[in-house]
């Protein structure tokens, strides 16, 4: 039986204390769901929910303080490399080195991840994300939407099974932005890859992804297709759903699914 693309038991992360300092509340605090093959979920919350520890644990950058990460069948504490050669993500926070060109990068990558047809493959990336223009530019020279297309570039050249991305869409133009959701459409149709989206985007959220998670100080409150918790929530789109999450105001009301 073909695993679910995540399985997440229980996962916590408490940040070392600053010197002096009262200990300081969970990053993340016991998060279980389980991604299905081909599938794309949305994880949402505020600033400071837990959004980008969550991705970074999936990850295998952060250790977890508690719980259990199975990406692709993997365990990311025993077993990381099978499961990484398999993933990807992209992440505005993660800069390319700047003096190299956006090809030079992209070699790389492609070299860490262990491609056998690394020219076809960028070239291949390149028409498909519209990067022709930017292969010989350096990538620190590059326009935040022109990185947001190289890092989307990056994280694709192992033609990945579970890609994770944070704000794939910041610092993009509507029509950019447009663009790329698109693409994200049609490339999971495609591949059938399954897709964990951090955003802060509600309508970016309801367009891509099947299911929500609300993550409110580490844990999850409340989750469930777009349109249910729309329902649910007696609002008209995501964004006003998420707001009340946010603000507590509709809470109560509202039950796990
Ligand atoms: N390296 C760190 N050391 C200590 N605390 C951290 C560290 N990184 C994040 N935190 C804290 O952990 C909590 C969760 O932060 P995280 O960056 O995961 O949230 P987020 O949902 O991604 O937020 P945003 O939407 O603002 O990017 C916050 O309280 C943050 O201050």
């Amino acid at each position: 039986m073909t695993p679910p693309a995540l399985l997440i038991e229980n996962l916590a992360k408490t940040y070392p204390a600053r010197k002096g300092a009262a200990p300081p509340k969970p990053a993340v605090d016991g998060l279980s769901f389980t991604l299905p093959q081909g599938a794309t979920w949305g994880l949402l919350g505020g600033n400071g929910a837990g959004k980008t520890t969550t991705i970074a644990m999936l990850l295998g950058l952060l250790v977890p303080s508690g719980g259990r990460v199975l990406a692709l069948g993997h365990d990311m504490a025993t077993d990381r490399f099978a499961a990484l050669a398999r993933m990807n993500f992209s992440s505005p926070y993660v800069a390319l080195p700047h003096r190299l060109s956006v090809a030079e990068n992209l070699r790389i990558y492609a070299h860490l991840y262990d491609i056998s047809d690394t020219e076809a493959r960028i070239a291949e990336l390149a028409r498909d994300l519209q990067l022709g223009d930017l292969l010989d530019r350096p990538a620190g020279q590059l326009s935040a939407g022109q990185k947001t297309r190289v890092a989307l570039a990056k994280a694709l050249i192992n033609r990945p099974a579970l890609l994770l991305l944070d704000e794939p869409t910041a610092s993009l133009d509507p029509d950019t932005g447009d663009w790329v959701r698109s693409w994200l459409e049609r490339y999971r149709a495609e591949s059938g890859c399954a897709i964990l989206l951090a955003s802060h985007n509600m309508a970016e959220v309801e367009r891509l992804c099947a299911h929500v998670l609300m993550l409110k100080e580490g844990k999850i409150v409340d989750q469930g297709s777009p349109e249910a918790l729309i329902a649910r929530y007696g609002r008209e789109d995501l964004e006003q759903v998420f707001l009340d999450i946010a603000r507590g105001t509709r809470a109560e009301t509202a039950e796990v699914t």
